[in-house]
């Protein structure tokens, strides 16, 4: 009988790329956030390895009110059905759907004796989310702190939010998406469905693939329609430029019921009508990108349906304005990862330019003329990296203006002109579908700078006084590994107090 499986996923930040994303012939720049949610699979207490008869699945979200969801299975040499075993209690058709699809594909892989044998004991399921996901707005007045990086940090990790989960205040960070990914990821594993060491490497596994295969239809299914995906994927494969799948590749699986036998084909990675593109992408060292939450919230389905509404009606117009703004995300990850080259080919002058950067306004910059070479080329680079980040966002003012929805409102507008024109921000942006929603920012992060002169502090201080918007910081920042990662229960500071407190 296996043991525990703990999986983790990373949230995700749309940098540039939002509306094109959806359309294949543009892609968008993804940044997965250090952030995380943890799916912790766990053989359940069935008696002595005597199958209790049915099979059960418990899952339980213990960050919420009325979180807890029981799940009878029947498996056959056909199929598997997942059914709640109280019908009349409250449903979770994310969860739902992920343990009915993946249990149906690990069927048709394993068979019904090894996923019986795998499954005699039960599976108690619990799932965390890293508090960024949600907003600690509330628990940061009630301990009388402000709402800073520094007071986030001493929030105990994994903290209840007080209400059922319909009623929590999202960040923005792509709470389903990672939910479903490492969930996914968990039962193949723990299933023997895909190799152990899956998400071990670098570069993309087949059975990585699979999980994010899998995750994206179990995501497309239970959100009823197909989006770009671009969320599914960074918490696959973490921070990439993402090229949307076709999504015929799932059409014929989206629905109530699916043929047996009918999901391994489609989503094996070896099918190659998965067409979408994960390209490497990282910001460079001794950049941070930093969030924040503007408590203003936007229904962003209702912003997608207007834009493109627009761009239907408008195609010429419409495809100008895509190109134009394409050309400036394009230069906006090439130049990011040139930094990331220059930075590994003369690390010294990288430092050296980033600490010299991040004292000085954005406007001094090119003022100094003693630079060596190499530096100049660098702080060029940083310039155009600017410039690439406020046509981005002229472009998506436009975009809104044009389709009449707020993509970056007046009120965003004034906080990220008064963020941006502090020492050592390189730039920043409404992430995803923009809205009163949350902004990003890139600033310098030199190594060996006392906290005090650091630009994420005087970023916070702008933020602390700032009245017309409530800003409230995010502690994430990009994580760098790629996606999907195996944890150890005991390394995740309050994970395993957070389960058995369940
Ligand atoms: N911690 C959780 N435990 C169980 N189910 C969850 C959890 N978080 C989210 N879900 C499921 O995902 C659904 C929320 O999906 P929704 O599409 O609103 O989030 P999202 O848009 O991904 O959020 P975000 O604003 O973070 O991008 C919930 O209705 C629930 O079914
Ligand atoms: C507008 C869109 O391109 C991005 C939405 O991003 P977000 O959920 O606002 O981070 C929609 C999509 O890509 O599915």
């Amino acid at each position: 009988m296996a043991a525990s499986t703990v999986v983790s996923s990373p949230g995700k930040v749309l940098m540039a790329g939002g509306y094109l994303v959806l359309d294949p012939a543009y892609s968008g720049v993804v940044v997965s956030t250090s952030s995380r949610f943890y799916a912790v699979v766990q053989p359940g207490a069935s008696g002595h390895g005597v199958p209790v008869r049915p099979i059960q699945i418990s899952v339980r979200s213990p960050q919420f009110v009325s979180a807890s969801w029981v799940y009878d299975l029947a498996v056959s040499d056909s199929a598997v059905r997942v059914d709640q075993h109280d019908p009349s209690g409250a449903k979770n058709k994310f969860v739902h759907l992920a343990l009915d699809r993946t249990l149906a594909l690990a069927l048709e892989v394993k068979g019904a004796t090894s996923l019986q044998h795998t499954l005699s004991n039960n599976l108690d399921i619990t799932i965390l989310g890293d508090n960024d996901f949600y907003s600690q707005r509330a628990q940061l007045s009630s301990r009388n702190l402000p709402p800073t990086l520094d007071s986030l940090t001493k929030l105990p990790p994994f903290l209840p939010t007080g209400v059922p989960i319909s009623q929590v205040h999202k960040t923005g960070l792509g709470s389903s998406a990672a939910l479903i990914t490492s969930l996914v990821s968990a039962l193949l594993l723990h299933l023997n469905v895909i190799p152990a060491d899956s998400f071990t490497s670098e570069t993309p596994s087949e059975g990585r693939k699979f999980a994010h295969n899998l995750a994206q239809y179990v995501h497309c299914l239970a959100q009823g329609k197909v989006g770009s995906g671009f969320d599914v994927s960074a918490a696959a494969f973490g921070s990439q430029l993402y090229t949307r799948f076709n999504p015929e590749v799932i059409q014929g699986l989206m629905s109530d019921t699916v043929a047996a036998g009918s999901l391994n084909a489609i989503l094996s990675p070896s099918n190659v009508r998965w067409n979408h593109k994960a390209e490497p992408f990282q910001l460079p060292p001794q950049v941070r990108l930093m969030l924040a939450d503007v408590d203003a919230g936007s229904d962003t389905p209702s912003l997608v349906g207007k834009v493109l509404k627009w761009r239907k009606d408008n195609a010429e117009a419409a495809k100008t304005l895509w190109d134009t703004l394409d050309s400036h995300n394009q230069a906006l990850s090439q130049k990011l990862l040139k930094l990331s080259a220059l930075a590994a080919q003369y690390p010294e002058e990288y430092k050296n330019t980033v600490k010299y950067l991040s004292t000085i306004q954005p406007v001094q910059w090119l003022a100094y003329p003693g630079f060596p070479e190499q530096s100049r080329i660098m702080v060029e680079t940083f310039v155009d990296v600017r410039k690439s980040a406020q046509a981005i966002r002229t472009h998506m003012c436009e975009m809104g203006t044009l389709s009449g929805v707020p993509i970056e409102p007046p009120e965003q507008t004034q906080l990220l002109d008064a963020c941006i024109s502090t020492a050592g921000v390189i730039g920043g942006g409404v992430p995803g579908a923009g809205g009163y929603d949350a902004i990003y920012l890139l600033a310098f992060d030199p190594v060996d700078c006392p906290a005090a002169d650091l630009p994420a502090t005087r970023v916070e201080r702008l933020w602390s006084k700032w009245t017309d918007l409530s800003v409230s910081p995010l502690l994430g920042s990009e994580s760098l590994a790629k996606g999907v990662r195996v944890e150890v229960l005991e390394d995740i500071p309050g994970l395993k107090e957070a389960v058995l407190g369940a």
